[in-house]
Protein backbone atom coordinates (compact mmCIF):
# COMPACT_ATOMS: atom_id res chain seq x y z
CA UNK A 1 0.00 0.00 0.00
CA UNK A 2 0.91 3.58 -0.71
CA UNK A 3 2.60 5.40 2.47
CA UNK A 4 1.42 9.14 1.85
CA UNK A 5 4.64 11.39 2.13
CA UNK A 6 6.09 12.63 4.99
CA UNK A 7 4.64 9.83 6.79
CA UNK A 8 5.69 7.26 9.40
CA UNK A 9 4.51 3.83 10.01
CA UNK A 10 5.87 1.13 12.43
CA UNK A 11 4.78 -2.13 11.89
CA UNK A 12 5.07 -4.91 15.04
CA UNK A 13 8.90 -3.46 15.31
CA UNK A 14 10.87 -5.04 18.05
CA UNK A 15 14.20 -5.13 19.22
CA UNK A 16 16.25 -7.60 21.56
CA UNK A 17 20.00 -7.79 22.52
CA UNK A 18 21.05 -11.38 23.70
CA UNK A 19 18.84 -11.88 27.01
CA UNK A 20 17.67 -8.28 26.97
CA UNK A 21 13.92 -7.77 26.09
CA UNK A 22 14.19 -4.29 24.86
CA UNK A 23 11.00 -3.41 23.34
CA UNK A 24 8.02 -5.51 22.64
CA UNK A 25 6.40 -5.52 19.18
CA UNK A 26 4.67 -2.16 18.88
CA UNK A 27 2.96 -0.54 16.33
CA UNK A 28 1.91 3.09 15.36
CA UNK A 29 1.85 5.65 12.60
CA UNK A 30 2.65 9.17 11.82
CA UNK A 31 1.00 11.30 9.90
CA UNK A 32 2.16 13.50 7.65
CA UNK A 33 3.00 17.06 9.49
CA UNK A 34 2.49 16.07 12.88
CA UNK A 35 4.58 16.34 15.67
CA UNK A 36 5.17 13.44 17.90
CA UNK A 37 6.80 13.07 21.33
CA UNK A 38 7.85 9.54 22.43
CA UNK A 39 8.06 10.20 26.21
CA UNK A 40 9.49 7.52 28.80
CA UNK A 41 11.81 7.10 31.58
CA UNK A 42 15.53 6.38 30.50
CA UNK A 43 16.60 2.93 29.61
CA UNK A 44 13.28 2.20 28.24
CA UNK A 45 14.56 1.99 24.90
CA UNK A 46 13.30 5.45 22.80
CA UNK A 47 16.75 5.89 21.48
CA UNK A 48 16.56 2.04 20.42
CA UNK A 49 13.48 2.72 18.78
CA UNK A 50 13.94 6.14 17.30
CA UNK A 51 17.16 4.59 15.50
CA UNK A 52 15.76 1.42 14.84
CA UNK A 53 12.80 3.69 12.36
CA UNK A 54 15.91 5.92 10.90
CA UNK A 55 17.30 2.32 9.62
CA UNK A 56 20.63 2.77 12.06
CA UNK A 57 19.78 -0.16 14.33
CA UNK A 58 18.51 -3.33 12.97
CA UNK A 59 15.05 -4.64 14.49
CA UNK A 60 14.96 -8.28 15.49
CA UNK A 61 11.09 -8.10 14.44
CA UNK A 62 8.36 -6.34 12.60
CA UNK A 63 9.50 -3.26 10.11
CA UNK A 64 9.00 0.30 9.70
CA UNK A 65 8.00 2.23 6.57
CA UNK A 66 9.04 5.68 6.24
CA UNK A 67 7.94 8.43 2.80
CA UNK A 68 10.43 11.10 1.96
CA UNK A 69 13.48 12.05 2.89
CA UNK A 70 14.26 11.56 6.51
CA UNK A 71 17.12 13.26 9.03
CA UNK A 72 18.10 12.96 12.49
CA UNK A 73 19.58 15.10 15.21
CA UNK A 74 20.83 14.13 18.28
CA UNK A 75 21.71 15.18 21.77
CA UNK A 76 25.27 15.43 21.40
CA UNK A 77 25.67 17.96 17.70
CA UNK A 78 27.92 15.99 16.33
CA UNK A 79 29.87 18.94 14.34
CA UNK A 80 33.40 18.10 12.86
CA UNK A 81 35.44 20.49 14.93
CA UNK A 82 37.71 20.99 12.09
CA UNK A 83 35.07 22.19 9.43
CA UNK A 84 33.84 25.79 9.58
CA UNK A 85 30.17 25.97 10.10
CA UNK A 86 28.99 26.32 6.74
CA UNK A 87 30.99 23.87 5.62
CA UNK A 88 29.60 21.67 8.21
CA UNK A 89 26.17 23.04 7.47
CA UNK A 90 27.29 21.65 3.57
CA UNK A 91 28.35 18.49 4.04
CA UNK A 92 25.43 16.85 3.45
CA UNK A 93 24.74 18.53 0.11
CA UNK A 94 28.73 17.76 -0.81
CA UNK A 95 28.01 14.14 -0.53
CA UNK A 96 25.03 14.81 -3.02
CA UNK A 97 27.15 16.16 -5.64
CA UNK A 98 26.18 19.33 -5.27
CA UNK A 99 27.50 22.45 -6.87
CA UNK A 100 29.42 24.94 -4.27
CA UNK A 101 27.39 27.77 -5.22
CA UNK A 102 23.86 25.99 -4.64
CA UNK A 103 25.74 24.17 -1.40
CA UNK A 104 26.51 27.66 -0.11
CA UNK A 105 23.20 29.44 -0.81
CA UNK A 106 21.30 26.71 0.87
CA UNK A 107 23.59 26.83 3.82
CA UNK A 108 23.30 30.52 4.43
CA UNK A 109 19.31 30.03 4.09
CA UNK A 110 19.45 27.13 6.82
CA UNK A 111 21.41 28.98 9.08
CA UNK A 112 19.36 32.18 8.70
CA UNK A 113 16.14 29.26 9.50
CA UNK A 114 18.35 28.31 12.86
CA UNK A 115 19.10 32.38 13.62
CA UNK A 116 23.10 31.56 12.89
CA UNK A 117 23.48 34.47 10.36
CA UNK A 118 27.05 35.90 10.56
CA UNK A 119 28.28 33.01 11.97
CA UNK A 120 29.17 30.81 9.54
CA UNK A 121 32.91 31.04 9.21
CA UNK A 122 33.44 29.82 13.12
CA UNK A 123 34.16 26.81 14.03
CA UNK A 124 32.06 24.93 16.27
CA UNK A 125 34.83 25.01 19.14
CA UNK A 126 33.59 29.36 19.08
CA UNK A 127 30.22 28.46 19.98
CA UNK A 128 28.12 28.34 22.59
CA UNK A 129 26.32 24.15 23.17
CA UNK A 130 22.94 26.05 22.13
CA UNK A 131 24.44 27.66 18.76
CA UNK A 132 26.00 24.29 18.24
CA UNK A 133 22.60 22.51 18.43
CA UNK A 134 21.17 25.20 16.20
CA UNK A 135 24.38 24.79 13.63
CA UNK A 136 23.33 20.72 13.63
CA UNK A 137 19.76 21.61 13.14
CA UNK A 138 20.54 23.25 10.40
CA UNK A 139 22.57 20.89 8.92
CA UNK A 140 19.76 18.66 8.65
CA UNK A 141 17.41 20.66 7.53
CA UNK A 142 19.31 22.08 4.49
CA UNK A 143 19.00 18.62 3.12
CA UNK A 144 15.13 20.11 3.22
CA UNK A 145 13.95 16.44 4.76
CA UNK A 146 10.59 15.57 4.98
CA UNK A 147 11.08 14.02 8.17
CA UNK A 148 13.22 15.03 11.72
CA UNK A 149 13.53 12.34 13.84
CA UNK A 150 15.05 14.10 17.11
CA UNK A 151 17.03 11.61 19.84
CA UNK A 152 16.69 14.85 22.83
CA UNK A 153 18.01 17.32 20.68
CA UNK A 154 17.96 19.50 23.57
CA UNK A 155 18.57 17.13 26.52
CA UNK A 156 22.63 18.38 26.68
CA UNK A 157 21.45 22.22 27.26
CA UNK A 158 20.36 24.40 30.11
CA UNK A 159 17.23 24.75 30.78
CA UNK A 160 16.37 28.64 29.41
CA UNK A 161 18.80 27.78 26.04
CA UNK A 162 16.21 24.36 25.35
CA UNK A 163 12.73 26.92 25.89
CA UNK A 164 13.94 28.71 23.28
CA UNK A 165 15.04 26.27 21.17
CA UNK A 166 11.72 24.85 21.81
CA UNK A 167 9.97 27.90 20.51
CA UNK A 168 12.24 28.15 17.85
CA UNK A 169 11.04 24.43 16.56
CA UNK A 170 7.78 24.89 17.17
CA UNK A 171 8.40 28.03 14.86
CA UNK A 172 10.14 25.94 12.33
CA UNK A 173 7.19 23.21 12.36
CA UNK A 174 4.23 25.26 12.23
CA UNK A 175 5.82 27.48 8.78
CA UNK A 176 7.47 24.06 7.55
CA UNK A 177 5.03 21.24 8.49
CA UNK A 178 7.72 18.84 8.27
CA UNK A 179 6.99 15.52 10.77
CA UNK A 180 8.34 15.06 13.14
CA UNK A 181 9.24 12.31 16.22
CA UNK A 182 10.83 13.75 18.94
CA UNK A 183 12.07 11.80 21.42
CA UNK A 184 12.16 12.91 25.21
CA UNK A 185 12.06 12.31 28.94
CA UNK A 186 10.79 15.57 29.60
CA UNK A 187 7.09 15.58 30.10
CA UNK A 188 6.64 19.49 29.81
CA UNK A 189 8.69 19.10 27.02
CA UNK A 190 6.58 16.82 25.48
CA UNK A 191 3.71 19.10 26.69
CA UNK A 192 4.84 22.23 25.19
CA UNK A 193 5.67 20.63 21.99
CA UNK A 194 4.18 17.55 20.60
CA UNK A 195 0.49 17.42 18.96
CA UNK A 196 0.45 13.56 20.11
CA UNK A 197 2.19 11.99 22.58
CA UNK A 198 3.24 8.28 23.26
CA UNK A 199 4.48 7.05 26.42
CA UNK A 200 7.12 4.15 26.43
CA UNK A 201 7.27 2.41 29.83
CA UNK A 202 10.74 -0.28 30.39
CA UNK A 203 11.48 -3.79 30.24
CA UNK A 204 10.16 -4.51 27.74
CA UNK A 205 9.49 -1.87 26.05
CA UNK A 206 5.86 -1.09 25.14
CA UNK A 207 3.59 1.83 24.66
CA UNK A 208 1.35 2.19 27.60
CA UNK A 209 -0.24 5.86 26.15
CA UNK A 210 -0.68 7.11 23.11
CA UNK A 211 -2.60 10.56 23.70
CA UNK A 212 -3.38 13.43 21.38
CA UNK A 213 -2.26 16.51 22.74
CA UNK A 214 -5.71 19.24 22.41
CA UNK A 215 -3.96 22.18 24.18
CA UNK A 216 -3.88 25.37 22.32
CA UNK A 217 -1.00 26.95 21.63
CA UNK A 218 0.89 28.87 22.88
CA UNK A 219 0.45 26.32 25.54
CA UNK A 220 0.28 27.40 29.26
CA UNK A 221 1.90 25.17 31.68
CA UNK A 222 -0.48 27.10 34.38
CA UNK A 223 -3.74 26.00 32.76
CA UNK A 224 -6.58 23.25 34.22
CA UNK A 225 -6.40 21.14 31.36
CA UNK A 226 -2.48 21.41 30.87
CA UNK A 227 -2.35 19.89 34.50
CA UNK A 228 -4.83 17.32 33.56
CA UNK A 229 -3.05 16.05 30.60
CA UNK A 230 0.82 16.37 32.53
CA UNK A 231 -1.35 14.17 35.29
CA UNK A 232 -2.12 11.66 32.98
CA UNK A 233 1.15 11.43 31.64
CA UNK A 234 2.70 10.94 34.84
CA UNK A 235 0.48 7.92 36.06
CA UNK A 236 1.31 6.71 32.90
CA UNK A 237 5.43 6.66 33.78
CA UNK A 238 4.13 4.61 36.89
CA UNK A 239 4.63 8.23 38.99
CA UNK A 240 2.35 8.77 42.17
CA UNK A 241 1.26 12.06 41.66
CA UNK A 242 0.31 13.36 44.83
CA UNK A 243 3.86 14.60 45.32
CA UNK A 244 3.94 16.71 42.64
CA UNK A 245 2.36 20.10 42.59
CA UNK A 246 -0.31 20.08 39.75
CA UNK A 247 1.43 22.12 37.40
CA UNK A 248 4.96 23.76 36.97
N1 LIG B 1 24.11 -1.80 21.51
C1 LIG B 1 23.50 -2.30 22.58
N2 LIG B 1 23.83 -3.51 23.09
C2 LIG B 1 23.21 -4.03 24.17
N3 LIG B 1 22.21 -3.40 24.83
C3 LIG B 1 21.84 -2.20 24.39
C4 LIG B 1 22.46 -1.58 23.25
N4 LIG B 1 21.86 -0.38 23.02
C5 LIG B 1 20.93 -0.25 23.99
N5 LIG B 1 20.92 -1.32 24.80
C6 LIG B 1 20.02 -1.54 25.94
O1 LIG B 1 18.71 -1.30 25.53
C7 LIG B 1 17.97 -0.64 26.56
C8 LIG B 1 17.34 0.61 25.99
O2 LIG B 1 18.36 1.57 25.68
P1 LIG B 1 18.00 2.96 24.99
O3 LIG B 1 19.26 3.73 24.86
O4 LIG B 1 17.21 2.72 23.77
O5 LIG B 1 17.07 3.61 26.10
P2 LIG B 1 16.56 5.11 26.22
O6 LIG B 1 15.13 5.04 26.64
O7 LIG B 1 16.84 5.86 24.98
O8 LIG B 1 17.43 5.65 27.41
P3 LIG B 1 18.05 7.14 27.68
O9 LIG B 1 16.90 8.07 27.86
O10 LIG B 1 18.84 6.95 28.94
O11 LIG B 1 18.91 7.48 26.50
C9 LIG B 1 18.94 -0.40 27.71
O12 LIG B 1 18.73 -1.37 28.70
C10 LIG B 1 20.29 -0.55 27.06
O13 LIG B 1 21.20 -1.09 27.99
Amino acid sequence: MEVPRGSIRVEGISKVYGDLNVLEPLSFSVQPGQLVALLGPSGCGKSTLLSMVAGLTPASGGRCRLSGRTMMVFQQDGLLPWRRIRKNVELGLEYRGLPRKERSTRAAQALTRVGLTGFESYFPGQLSGGMRQRAALARALVMDPDILLMDEPFGALDAITRMRMQQDLLTLWEEEGKTILLVTHDVDEALILADRILVLAPRPGRITLDTPVLLDRPREPGSGAYAELRHQLLSALGLRTEHWAPSI
